[in-house]
């Protein structure tokens, strides 16, 4: 695999072609290369990747595996502009190189799969798509993958969030001028979302999380144009053990700065080992932007 300089600056290249192009979503890089086109589900982990984590490692391994599928595919996409948050260091540069190392990452886990099991071949494993959009809502997301025209038509997409996006996606201020979940008819009509639980003081317990769910097949949004028969196109997935201490970009970059043992269950090895030597968050960091 190319060094980390070399990625870094392959991905500087790219962004700066696609900020000054029209698209609105391009993919940069296919793992591995001569892969054939997808004919199974795209799954898409849309995320800032600041940086990937173990728990964008779960989200992904588990879809993937739920139906094993090597015509599957998995893309991950690097929102470049945020529906709320303002930009932050790390560069893009440095997240894209980072996403190409999880995806390598998320390769071998998925070939190393259970244990108890034989490993599986590489060529059984699906394809992973680097890509980034201009576009912040899902709806756009979604919209603008089909019109690339990247991938045959039609292929379904099931986006892959947690539980904090999916209260976010039905947040009605996010869709002007009407302020309606209208909108989402044109998401829920072709596509999926796969929703990872994330139990937390701010978003509530697993059971206040599964209660969103059940209300929204009640209709109890219709009020809001949001349609109870959504609801079977939305997948809630348990996420992390209630033992285990949770994962989230915002803990990897405090620890890459003041714990980064602790950065050992916080990310995967290779963005261990990257966030470590290239010090994509230090403010003495040459690429760091503020
Ligand atoms: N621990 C987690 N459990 C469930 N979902 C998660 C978890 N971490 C991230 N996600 C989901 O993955 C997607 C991308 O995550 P994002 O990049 O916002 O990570 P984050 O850890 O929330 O970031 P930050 O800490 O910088 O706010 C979002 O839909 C988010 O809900
Ligand atoms: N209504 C929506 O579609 C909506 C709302 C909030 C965030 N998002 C997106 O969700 C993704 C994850 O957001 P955060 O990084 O803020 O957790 C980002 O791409 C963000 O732009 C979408």
């Amino acid at each position: 695999m190319a060094s980390s300089q070399a990625l870094r600056s392959r991905y500087a290249t790219l962004l700066k072609q696609f900020t000054t192009s029209a698209k609105e979503f391009e993919v940069f890089t296919t793992v591995p290369a001569d892969s054939a086109p997808p004919t199974g589900i795209l799954y898409v982990l849309d995320s800032s990747f600041n940086p990937p984590t173990r728990a964008h490692l779960r989200i992904a391994s588990t879809a993937l595996l739920e139906q094993p599928e090597p015509r599957s595919r998995l893309l991950l996409l690097l929102a470049t502009q945020n529906a709320d948050k303002p930009s932050k260091p790390a560069s893009f540069e440095d997240r894209l190189a980072m996403m190409e190392l999880f995806a390598h990452d998320l390769r071998s886990h998925l070939a190393a799969g259970n244990p108890s099991e034989p490993a599986s071949p590489m060529e059984h494993i699906p394809t992973i798509d680097i890509a980034v959009t201009k576009k912040p809502y899902f709806i756009d997301k979604a919209a603008s993958i089909a019109a690339s025209h990247h991938y045959p038509s039609p292929l379904e997409q099931v986006h892959l969030t947690g539980y904090d996006t999916l209260i976010r996606i039905f947040n009605p201020k996010y869709y002007p001028p009407e302020h309606t979940l209208q909108p989402l008819s044109a998401l829920f009509s072709q596509h999926r979302l796969r929703v990872t639980l994330r139990p937390s003081d701010e978003w509530g317990n697993k059971e206040e999380q599964e209660e969103f769910l059940a209300s929204l097949a009640r209709g109890d949004l219709e009020h809001q144009g949001g349609r109870r028969e959504w609801a079977q196109r939305i997948q809630l997935v348990e996420g992390r053990k209630p033992a285990d201490p949770p994962v989230s970009s915002t803990k990897a970059r405090e620890a890459a700065e003041s714990a980064p043992q602790d950065l050992q269950w916080l990310v995967p090895d290779t963005v261990r080992q990257f966030v470590l030597s290239e010090r994509p968050y230090s403010t003495e960091s040459p690429g760091t932007r503020v």
